[in-house]
């Protein structure tokens, strides 16, 4: 039997073809979000109607956006008890399947790729660049996100996917039209590394060089070296150095997981976790005196990425997308609808829902062995969020009632000083207190058109190993060149192949009048043409919203499934595995601020007055709402 389709979706094929699959169950389902989404209704809503809401779309996109690629079975099966610990390369993590989310396995996607033949200059990508995106005066987020939450951006991603890429080079040069307000007017780069699946379709897909699982990897490397570079093989640690920051090799790049493009708020976060994972390492050694430097090690990585994935869970995207509905389902993800103190009781007894998905008893993949996919690598690019300068706080003056200093105004770095071996230098000079507090009082970048910072399109990308190359490359054109490359989807097909409702004219996207007359310049009526990235800075946001919806959408099923579909955070995730000591310490960390007071006591009484460390540290803390959060 079917259902009548609302005439919105008639006219794509696409769709048509996603809904000739869906069961009679799931069509109805799609009608109820398809009317909610036409009166732009859910997020309005009272929390527990958004909130089924969403469910009913997570099982949806659950169903219908979760593409293979590749076969099935790639690896072997393994004993599963002989690994009860994260592998350096991800290995041995799906319960049957020993390659499954290991480092070298190719993205998976979240709808085929793009349909649509425009190509790959189409419009020219530093068109796009300088007339859509580059950035006119810095925006920023207002107090909701500070530059240490812009910074866990990109410690998460550097923990999850980064495109191998090819020995073939592309050079793009720009048209005489923009030439001239284009920093660099021609640049080369290597083409992502494309490869046979040994399936149909896709038949080919790209591959990604970090452990897609949420596993500390950003720390703790990708590999075998990776691991061997950062232990120091006592008592289960990590190299760190006296100041408290990384340690460098020879060649001045530091001692870490990962190296590549990074930039001094970024190492202060993985100098952070190895502070984190060395502390658990000292709590288990007290607690288990048998336990020698390998079962430390393999200890306090699991406990140390448990709450690294927590704090991303019910601390950094709760200020991301800061409505009641999200703090209810975020919370929900990790503890259930039951909380925080009937999971402490009883754990994960009644299933997903009420227990949370944190200590179900299988990994659930839903029938698609576990990747990130295109489309998150995609609704991740932002790059709006760096600012031009790092603005320095005093911290040996007073602090204000405010718990705020002025920035020292002749203290601040252009933000590309703080990039690479050079950012290094600085970071250890200014220390790791006061970096840490500075980008704690300062706003990071919206994400919006005319956002992109400058800088980057003219920027010193590092290889792998941290090594500065030797051509500079325009980032802005480069990322709209690379969605395309990918054949990732442009915003149109991207929202149908989302079950969202298309756009049909550009006031469908934005009121910005002169947004719109650039978009008509670049892309003329063709909303079809309008690329993803522009089109996920271009959207209306909801409010309270840092990023668009339609990126949400992609977050509603990827940040489940990192949970989900690994087995440490599942089956594993239990007293036998991480320790009953392990599992405390991970239950009494709820946010960032609680990992900040465990290694700086005085620094959040000093300096923070709002709620979580995300937020700008001298904004109002959040104000105690006495109804219920379901009654909301
Ligand atoms: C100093 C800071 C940063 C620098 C220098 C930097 C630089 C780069 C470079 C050079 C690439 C590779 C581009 C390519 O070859 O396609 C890249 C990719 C990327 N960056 Fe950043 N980035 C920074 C911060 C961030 C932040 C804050 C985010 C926020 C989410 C972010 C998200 C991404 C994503 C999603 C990719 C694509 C990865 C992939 O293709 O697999 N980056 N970045």
């Amino acid at each position: 039997m079917t259902l009548a389709l609302p005439s919105f979706f008639l006219f794509h094929p696409q769709l048509q073809h996603v809904l000739a699959k869906m069961s009679f169950l799931d069509t109805l389902l799609f009608y109820i979000v398809h009317m909610v989404d036409k009166f732009e209704l859910w997020h309005r809503l009272p929390v527990l109607l958004g909130l089924a809401y969403l469910a009913i779309r997570r099982r949806l996109h659950q169903r219908y956006n979760l593409l293979h690629v590749g076969t099935m079975t790639a690896g072997n099966k393994y004993d599963v008890h002989q690994y009860s610990h994260r592998t350096a390369d991800g290995k041995c993590n799906h319960p049957t399947d020993d390659i499954v989310g290991s480092q070298g396995t190719v993205f998976g996607r979240n709808m085929p790729p793009s349909t649509i033949n425009f190509g790959v200059m189409e419009p020219h990508p530093s068109v796009v660049a300088t007339k859509l995106l580059e950035r006119r005066k810095f925006v920023d987020c207002g107090k909701q996100f500070n530059m240490i939450a812009c910074s866990w951006l990109q410690f998460m991603i550097h923990d999850w996917i980064d495109h191998m890429e090819d020995t073939h080079q592309v050079e793009i040069v720009a048209p005489a039209e923009v030439a001239a307000h284009c920093p660099l007017k021609s640049y080369k780069f290597y083409r992502s590394k494309e490869i046979s699946t040994g399936s149909l379709h896709p038949k080919t897909g790209f591959v990604n060089a970090r452990t897609p699982w949420w596993d500390g990897s950003v720390i703790y490397g990708n590999d075998e070296a990776g691991m061997e570079k950062v232990r120091s093989y006592k008592d289960g640690k990590l190299k760190i150095s006296r100041d408290g920051l990384l340690e460098h090799d020879e060649k001045g790049i530091s001692v870490s997981g990962d190296v590549r493009n990074c930039w001094a708020g970024f190492s202060l976060l993985q100098s952070l976790f190895i502070k984190e994972h060395n502390a658990v390492c000292d709590m288990l050694k007290e607690h288990y005196r048998e336990f020698d430097d390998e079962k430390l090690y393999h200890h306090a990585r699991l406990i140390t990425s448990a709450i690294i994935a927590k704090i991303h869970t019910i601390d950094w995207t709760v200020e991301l997308l800061k409505t009641d509905t999200l703090l209810a389902a975020m919370r929900i993800n990790w503890y259930g609808l039951l909380g925080k103190k009937v999971k402490d009781s009883f754990g994960n007894i009644l299933g997903p829902e009420l227990s949370g998905l944190v200590g179900l008893k299988r990994p659930q993949d839903h029938g698609v062995p576990y990747s990130l996919t295109e489309e998150f690598v995609s609704v991740y690019r932002m790059h709006t969020t760096l600012p031009d300068k790092i603005f320095l706080r005093d911290i040996n003056s007073m602090a204000t009632k405010h718990k705020s200093s002025p920035p020292i105004q002749e203290e601040y770095h252009s933000f590309s000083d703080m990039i690479g071996k050079e950012g290094e230098k600085r970071l250890s000079k200014i220390g790791m207190e006061k970096m840490l507090v500075s980008m704690g009082h300062q706003s990071c970048g919206a994400i919006t058109l005319w956002n992109y910072p400058l800088w980057m399109r003219n920027l010193v990308a590092h290889d792998i190993n941290g090594e500065e190359r030797p051509d500079p490359v325009d980032m802005a054109s480069m990322e709209i060149y690379r969605d395309r490359e990918r054949k990732v989807p442009r915003y149109n097909e991207f929202r149908r192949n989302l079950l969202m409702i298309p756009i049909s004219k550009w006031e469908d996207l934005t009121n910005d009048e002169e947004v719109i007359e650039v978009l008509h310049e670049v892309y003329g009526d063709d909303v079809e043409k309008l690329d993803l990235l522009v089109g996920l800075h271009a959207e209306r946001k909801i409010k309270g919203f840092a990023i668009s919806e339609t990126a949400f959408f992609i977050f509603v099923l990827i940040a489940s499934r990192r949970l989900e579909a690994d087995r440490f955070f599942t089956t594993n995730f239990n007293s036998q595995t991480y320790t009953d000591e392990g599992l405390e310490w991970i239950n009494k960390t709820e946010s960032l601020k609680d990992v900040i007071d465990r290694h700086f006591p005085e620094m959040s009484k000093t300096w923070m007055r709002c709620s979580s460390a995300f937020s700008v540290w001298d904004s109002d803390a959040n104000v105690r709402n006495y109804v219920p959060l379901y009654l909301r």
